[in-house]
């Protein structure tokens, strides 16, 4: 039936271990192309998302090996370098392959990503900086072929700050000849981690965690062993659950530290929170307060990610709240099945006005992997049944929604 089932009205009470991170341990996989020895991912996610990226791969020759959380990639015989269109089709990161393609074979063919439900993303900002690198690219029949005879560093100002295109940059700069000073990069974590995991591999990153990166190329990388960090926005994810049902949960290795624009956010609804020893417990008893204006901002902002989440969370808090997206333009959709559930939602172009109250069980429709969890905890937070159609959305960044929400005392299951 591809749905999830959950019987709402129930705070959540109890503890869950949050999972690896989707897009911290994507590009990681993207960056174990760059070298011929072992990469050995620990705590990586069993997602959707990564059992697609690993096909990517295993079609251009890579060896994978999955033992519990742990993969183990093998590059050794990798030697082809367009990728297939069905798989890569599947998922957007698997643009940020084109880095590492180009920095270790020079060549690359991956299909073009278009636009999709949450906005247009263009990537004119990766074929920027690739191109300022020395990438020349062709697209023919919605295929990117790009090619060099050997990328140069060079100076790269992003004039507008991406995540994705920042790791292209990245991943493409750590073989290249030279020094390349990347402005304007993007802050987020992912960003952070991947240069963490490639100076593991020997890169020589500086600037991490800054808007400007400076990067050395060096003349070959190394295996490593790394642990994926774990997930922000699905932590943040069960955050909003705790809000929406004003339960007591308990979240084992959050990354608080990268969390700070939504707890912010959840005191001023009046959550309560503490952390101890890398667990962070939370009260959401008296999680009664409006916001009356919430934007969406790059790190250190409140996430996009958690926009559609928080807009559960705000569904069931009586009076007027206001949330503005700024980052994608179409992030606003799953207000259409919130109100099926009895929300008010008023969708105005970039900012939607709610008036909290009590929701109802219905059948909803996820249209993408946010949205859909925003359309679960909605789910748990109303009177009776709802159905969420189309879970292999949340599939692709949840490992397993229902069982960690079950654990936390939730009345849910997949059909
Ligand atoms: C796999 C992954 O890590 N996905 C995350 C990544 O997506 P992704 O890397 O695609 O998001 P970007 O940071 O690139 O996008 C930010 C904004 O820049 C625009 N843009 C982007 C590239 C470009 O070449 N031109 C351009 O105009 C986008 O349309 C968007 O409006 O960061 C987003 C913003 O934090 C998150 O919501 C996604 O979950
Ligand atoms: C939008 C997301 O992912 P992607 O960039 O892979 O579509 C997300 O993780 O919320």
């Amino acid at each position: 039936m591809n749905e999830i089932r959950i019987e709402g009205g129930n705070p959540l009470t109890g503890e869950v271990r949050i999972q690896g991170s989707k897009n911290a341990a994507l590009p990681m996989m993207a960056a174990a192309l760059l070298h011929k020895g072992k990469s050995v991912l620990h705590h990586c996610p069993k997602i959707a998302d990564v059992f697609v990226m690993e096909e990517i791969l295993r079609e251009l020759g890579m060896q994978i090996r999955h033992e519990g959380d742990t993969l183990t990639l093998d590059p050794a015989h990798v030697e082809k370098t367009e990728i297939d269109c069905c798989e890569g089709q599947k998922m957007r990161s698997s643009v940020i392959l084109l880095g590492s393609l180009l920095g270790r074979f020079k060549n690359a063919s991956v299909p073009h990503p278009g636009g999709c439900v949450i906005g247009e993303r263009p990537i004119d900002l990766h074929l920027y900086a690739l191109e300022r690198l020395g990438a020349v690219f062709e697209e023919k029949e919605g295929v990117l072929t790009a090619r060099t005879d050997g990328l140069v560093g060079s100076t790269i100002h992003f004039p507008k700050v991406s995540v994705g295109a920042t790791q292209n940059a990245v991943l493409a700069s750590v073989l290249a000849r030279g020094t390349t000073h990347l402005e304007g990069c993007a802050r987020e974590p992912e960003v952070v981690w991947l240069c963490r995991f490639l100076n593991a591999c020997g890169a020589r990153i500086e600037g991490t965690g800054s808007d400007t990166l400076t990067i050395t190329g060096v003349e070959e990388l190394h295996g490593t062993e790394f642990t994926v960090p774990a997930d922000r926005i699905v932590a943040g994810t069960y955050v909003c659950a705790c809000a929406a049902t004003r339960g007591e949960i308990i979240l084992d290795g959050a990354p608080l530290e990268e969390m700070e624009a939504l707890m912010r956010v959840y005191e001023k609804m009046g959550g309560q929170y503490e952390a101890i020893g890398g667990k962070l417990s939370l009260c959401s008893k008296w999680v009664q307060v409006p916001l009356r204006r919430q934007c969406t901002e790059v790190y250190p902002g409140f996430p996009t990610d958690l926009q559609s989440p928080l807009m559960a969370v705000l569904c069931t808090i009586p009076g007027e709240s206001c949330l503005v997206e700024t980052i994608f333009e179409d992030r606003f959709k799953t207000a259409s099945q919130l109100l099926r559930m009895g929300a008010y939602v008023r969708v105005d172009g970039r900012k939607a006005v709610i008036r909290g109250g009590t929701l109802r069980g219905a059948a909803v429709e996820a249209q993408e992997l946010r949205g859909g969890a925003a359309l679960v905890i909605a789910g748990l937070a109303a009177q009776g049944e709802t159905r969420v159609r189309n879970r292999q959305y949340i599939e692709r960044g949840y490992e397993d929604i229902c069982r960690d929400l079950s654990q936390l005392g939730a009345v849910i299951e997949r059909d």
